[in-house]
């Protein structure tokens, strides 16, 4: 048997030997004889091998965009794959109820069009590192070779592929996860891991449906909603970057986060939850956005608390007034503003579209609690172009939360807790709270009282508080009243009353 190390002497002497016969061609053959010969032996290679490969790479472009086609033929190849490979990859998809596979590398998978037979491979290069690692390498290369008779070339590049597109983008809908992206610290952004974005899948069962509010307001937003998705071409024909921006306000609890994730259900679309607080500046806010995908709902939720947006711009001038003054705080500030640098203006550019020349259908979202606090440079229309307000639990709000989590539209005690909602206020999540049965045996009935009763609670409870401030201003008013009183004097000498500053004089 040949030793190894013979075979490699063998393969070594036959390349040398090569390398010598092209070194002898290139130097004394004629170079119109030369290209003659190179002519023929093309020939006598496509003659041997009359094939085509068509190489499509995981990552192209210059900002190393994942290529949608390599995406849309992994989905292709996952339904062919499953018939001829033998060792494939499992990839668990929807709800964990479906599974796909799809060819592992180095396995060929043979598909017909039309009768003519082409092949396809998966493969991966590494490249040549001399560091030992145990985990992937974040500059592995993925690609498909797709390889074909030349006498069908045409066919295959004209029509072929773009039947494969086709399919592979129609299975990858079916099986699409829908995700919640949320932004990690830029510190995590190189190294092995090397997102900006880390995803869960996006399995909230919020929907209009359960939303408690009313039907009007509602139905409003779904058809704002629903006219946004299907606007395209009217966001091309007026020029305008096809986002949406929507301000979500209210007191805690009324529903402003469910209803981010009902429009998310309702449009199809991902979810990514921005956390201003762990960017550090324009740059990276820019850089996380662009890594944002079509169909996608970019959510930034309680914006007065994300960042000193309001006073942003005031404050400015304030601050260099008292840099120049003092080199010490100066520093000290420095320091302090390299944790967050994301301005006002650099939210607001991102609002206006000067990043998203990449396309567009996406939703951008922000929550508050307090509407008043924040710049209304940031929330005016075009920027912000729907406001909702999620207010306290109406009864019609109430009769969709009753549905919802009792599967009642009407009960004897329906009227009393109608009267009670219009004297006092509840948010939607106080009420789901009380209505949501404490165990099986509970009976409706014992729900609705236990709301009824919180509700008398807390009318009780407002008009306690309405009384304490009312003391509370008249005490404040009363004091006032003898502070003044103090300040007069009576003259001595005339009897008459004077003010304090006449007495000084
Ligand atoms: N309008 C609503 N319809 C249905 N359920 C609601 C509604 N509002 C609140 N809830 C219930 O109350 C819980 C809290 O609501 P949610 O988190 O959406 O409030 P929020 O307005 O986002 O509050 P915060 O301002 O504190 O973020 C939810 O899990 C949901 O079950
Ligand atoms: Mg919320």
């Amino acid at each position: 048997m040949m030793m190894m190390g013979d075979m490699w002497s063998n393969v070594g002497s036959t390349m040398a030997a090569l390398m010598f016969v092209y070194a002898m061609f290139q130097q004394y053959f004629p170079p119109q004889l030369r290209d003659r010969i190179e002519m023929y032996g093309r020939k006598l290679v496509t003659f041997a091998y009359p094939y085509t490969q068509i190489t499509f790479d995981e990552f192209t472009g210059e900002r190393m965009k994942r290529s949608e086609a390599f995406s849309a033929i992994q989905f292709y190849l996952s339904s062919k794959s499953s018939a001829s490979a033998k060792r494939l990859k499992a990839d668990v998809v929807k709800d964990s109820q479906s599974v796909v596979l799809s060819m592992d590398y180095n396995e060929e998978v043979i598909d017909e069009f039309e009768g003519v037979k082409v092949w396809w491979a998966a493969s991966r290069s590494i490249p040549q590192t001399q560091q030992f690692s145990f985990y992937p390498t974040a500059d592995e290369k993925r690609h498909y070779k797709l390889t074909v008779h030349n006498s069908h070339r045409e066919l295959i590049t004209k029509f072929y592929l773009s039947h494969v597109l086709k399919e592979g983008k129609a299975t990858a809908t079916k099986n699409r996860q829908r995700k919640l992206y949320c932004n990690n610290p830029s510190d995590n952004w190189y190294g092995y891991k090397r997102t900006k974005w880390s995803h869960v899948v996006f399995e909230h069962p919020a929907s209009f449906d359960t939303l408690a509010m009313e039907a009007k307001k509602k139905e409003e937003i779904m058809n704002d909603l629903n006219k946004f998705k299907k606007g395209k071409d009217y966001y091309a024909r007026v020029g305008k970057a096809w986002k949406r921006g929507y301000l979500l306000y209210g007191p805690p609890g009324t529903g402003k986060s469910t209803m981010i994730a009902a429009m998310a259900n309702l449009l199809d679309y991902d979810v990514y939850d921005l956390e201003l607080t762990a960017v550090k500046d324009n740059t990276e806010l820019r850089r996380l956005l662009i890594e944002t995908s079509n169909k996608s709902i970019i959510v930034i939720e309680d914006i007065d608390c994300s960042l000193d947006l309001t006073g942003q711009r005031e404050k400015k001038k304030k601050d260099k007034d008292d840099e120049e003054k003092d080199p010490i705080s100066k520093k000290a500030k420095e320091e302090e503003s390299k944790d967050s640098k994301v301005t006002l203006s650099g939210l607001l550019n991102f609002i206006d579209g000067l990043w998203s020349a990449s396309g567009g259908e996406r939703i951008i979202i922000f929550t508050t609690n307090y509407v008043e606090k924040l710049d209304p440079a940031l929330i005016r229309r075009g920027r912000m172009d729907k406001h909702i307000e999620m207010s306290y639990c109406c009864f019609e709000a109430f009769k969709v939360l009753a549905e919802n989590y009792l599967q009642i539209d009407s009960h004897k005690l329906f009227g009393e807790i109608e009267t009670l909602l219009g004297e006092t206020k509840m948010t939607p999540a106080d009420v789901a709270e009380n209505l949501m049965p404490k165990s099986d045996e509970e009976k409706e009935e014992t729900c609705l009282k236990r709301l009824i009763e919180a509700l008398g609670a807390a009318k009780e409870e407002a008009i306690r508080k309405k009384e304490e401030e009312e003391e509370e201003a008249r005490l404040k008013a009363e004091k006032e009243k003898q502070q003044s009183a103090e300040e007069v004097k009576i003259d001595g000498t005339t009897g008459k009353e004077v003010r304090e500053d006449d007495a000084i004089h």
